[in-house]
């Protein structure tokens, strides 16, 4: 029998936005954490029974620095002037007993929401949820854009692969590649390939949720990282792991993903741990598509974040209301 203690979803959240850009070549990702403000985040929020909201207001993006020159990877000065200030935010809401939900920007933001967490809670998991493994080195990065390297800036494992990184002091690697798991992958490149093999880091590729089904693979990820079912757990989300017929604005989209009700599905299950401590949403690009795009793509990151955060399709009636005898006639 598992000595696990019962743990109750925490009911007080903070949020942060994160309008910056420069981790990816597209504008318009830094005017998501507006739009979704605008589009209610905090009034759909507090549909869930009992939350309390603090909204701790956006984090300052602009560099003092000149940008740093580092061969194949772009404005490093401004990625890591915004995660350093990101990472302070996150711990300081986590010291503050609530849930830190972050809403990007682009996923190069996901170094200072992770960053922040481990300082706090250094056994906390982190379950990627993205099209792609942002694994990238910037010598294997094809694009340059640090949004395709958070994972492997923050793994201590692969910190030997990187040259010196001029601004980065502040962040040393410390968060263990074994405490890490993929769900939605099918844009993976050929040495994220070879990282994820050689870690062998439990990854649910759209591939074997087709086989598993998601409530299968995420508890499975669950169970491989964390066997004790004791650890916080944190969801970097990527709105691109969703198909792009879901959420059509964001830059880096890719078919075939998962469905608005995998996901979340995913994020029910997480919340009913109760040792959800932080979620990312990131990658949401209002300014890409049309109106009807960029209203379906934040609808849907709303949908998952209100799931991660206790919100349930089945209404707030008491469960055993639910649970009558139906009536039979003869
Ligand atoms: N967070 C994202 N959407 N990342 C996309 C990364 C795409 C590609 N693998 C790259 O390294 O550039
Ligand atoms: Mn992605
Ligand atoms: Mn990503």
């Amino acid at each position: 029998m598992s000595q696990a203690k019962k743990w109750e979803p925490l009911k007080r959240v903070g949020i942060i936005g994160v309008p910056f850009e420069k981790g990816q070549t597209k504008y318009g990702v830094n005017i998501a954490p507006a739009a979704m403000r605008s589009a209610g985040l905090i009034e759909h929020l507090k549909t869930i029974e009992g939350l309390d909201i603090k909204d701790y207001g956006d984090i300052d993006t602009t560099a003092a620095d000149a940008d740093v020159e580092v061969d194949n990877m772009a404005h490093l000065s401004q990625v890591s002037a915004c995660n350093k200030n990101l990472s302070e935010r996150v711990s300081q809401v986590l010291k503050d007993g609530r849930i830190a939900v972050t809403i990007g920007g682009d996923h190069s933001i996901g170094v200072g929401t992770v960053d922040g967490h481990y300082n706090v809670n250094h056994d906390m998991i982190l379950i990627w949820v993205d099209a792609h493994a942002d694994i990238n080195t910037n010598k294997t990065s094809g694009s340059g854009s640090v949004h395709g390297m958070p994972v492997a800036l923050l793994v201590k494992e692969l910190s030997d692969y990187w040259p010196y990184l001029p601004t980065m002091d502040w962040q040393v690697p410390k968060f263990s590649i074994k405490n890490l798991g993929y769900v939605g992958l099918r844009s993976v490149d050929n040495y994220e390939r070879l990282a994820i093999e050689k870690y062998n880091i439990p990854t649910f590729a759209m591939e074997d949720i087709e086989e598993h089904g998601i409530r299968k693979s995420i508890h499975h990820i669950l169970q491989v990282l964390d066997p004790e079912m004791n650890k916080p757990i944190h969801v970097s989300f990527d709105i691109d792991s969703l198909d792009s017929l879901e959420a059509p604005s964001t830059g880096t989209p890719v078919r075939g993903g998962l469905t608005l009700r995998e996901a979340i599905n995913l994020m029910e299950i997480i919340h009913s741990t109760g040792r959800l401590r932080a979620i990312d949403l990131v990658e949401i690009n209002p300014a890409l598509g049309d109106e009807s795009d960029r209203k379906r793509t934040i609808e849907a990151g709303l949908c998952v974040l209100k799931a991660a955060l206790g919100f349930s399709r089945r209404g707030t009636a008491p469960r055993g209301i639910l649970d009558l005898p139906v009536q039979t006639h003869n």
